[in-house]
């Protein structure tokens, strides 16, 4: 056999490697212990190397001694859902309209689905992740909400806003060094025995804002937020909170709950927000262990 099947790689590999682990300390630093919510979007999780890329990241996380907690969506997964089953569904001011045929729906491929595949996921790697809906231990609970369009508010059916945010059961798992992997779905506080299908950015950040999470992970379909959607030369690289509430009455779509989500973070004690691209494998891992980050960073404001 040659020297060359002996040298997996070349001495310059080597230090560009040990050079980017390196690179990590300060981080893995100001992140020992810390909470981190991340919040994995539906249309993140467009292929299952995607998928399996975000369970090893979170595995990552919590074995450099951060304590990461999933939340996740399922946009598309439900919409897909509905279709078959020949459920309308249509979304108002970035909200599912949901009806009290749909919700029953959503609540399944939430939990049952979606949840099931990112535990299984991350559960590949050793017995680490634990799943939970927004019922378990009364997590969160809900009321309804309308949204604003064009001026005037809108009925969305069974859709609400976290309210409450009971955090014993996700502090347990993280207590017994596992990993909360949550959905958003929220006991209607106002009629008991209904439920909510609480928008996943919102659940996310009533939760990090809850446990006192040093930081709020969004991954998503895009690089980060647009100033000037669709124009691509408008990514913003850093914004802070006082100017999201300036730019957040000219966002559309989904944006419109992704924004409200990182500003309510970092205005209930959040020191970071972050916008990222989930199409980019182990995106999470350069967010948190990298001097620049990626995507886009919400800060605390004046306010
Ligand atoms: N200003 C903006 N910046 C970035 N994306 C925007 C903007 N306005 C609307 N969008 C749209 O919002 C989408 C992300 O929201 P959404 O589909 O709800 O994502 P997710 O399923 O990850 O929660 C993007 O794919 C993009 O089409
Ligand atoms: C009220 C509302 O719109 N709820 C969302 C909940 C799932 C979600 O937020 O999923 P993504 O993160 O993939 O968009 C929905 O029904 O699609």
């Amino acid at each position: 056999m040659s020297t060359i099947d002996h040298a997996p790689i070349s001495q310059a590999e080597a230090i560009a490697k040990a050079e980017v682990l390196i690179d990590a300390l300060p981080w893995l630093v100001h992140y020992s212990g810390a909470t981190v919510v991340v919040k994995f979007g539906g249309n993140a999780m467009v292929s299952d190397e995607l998928k399996a890329s975000f369970a090893e990241d979170m595995v990552f996380l919590r074995l450099a001694g951060l304590r990461p907690v999933v939340v996740h969506g399922g946009g598309p997964q439900i919409s897909a859902r509905l279709k078959e089953l020949g459920i309308e569904s249509e979304f108002k001011g970035g909200y599912r309209v949901t009806t009290t045929e749909a919700i029953t729906v959503v609540r399944d491929v939430l939990r049952d689905e979606v949840n099931r595949d990112l535990v299984d996921l991350i559960n590949s790697h050793g017995d680490l992740a634990v799943g939970l809906s927004g019922q378990d231990g009364d997590l969160f609970g809900g009321r309804r909400r309308g949204a604003m369009v064009d001026g005037s508010m809108v009925d969305l059916g069974h859709v609400g806003d976290v309210v409450t945010v009971n955090t014993g059961a996700a502090v347990d798992v993280l207590d017994a060094g596992k990993i909360p992997v949550i959905s958003s779905i929220a006991p209607d506080t106002d009629n008991p025995g209904r439920l909510l299908n609480v928008n996943a950015d919102a659940a996310a950040s009533a939760l990090a804002v809850a446990l006192g999470a040093r930081k709020l992970i969004v991954l998503t379909d895009v690089a980060g937020l647009y100033s000037d959607w669709p124009n691509r030369d408008s990514l913003v690289s850093r914004i802070d909170a006082d100017e999201l509430r300036a730019l957040l009455p000219r966002l559309e779509s989904g944006m419109i709950p992704k924004m409200t989500a990182c500003l309510e973070a970092v205005d209930g004690g959040v020191e970071n927000a972050a916008i990222i691209d989930g199409r980019l494998p182990h995106s999470t891992l350069l967010e948190v262990f990298t001097n620049k980050g990626i995507g886009t960073e919400v800060v605390r404001g004046t306010k």
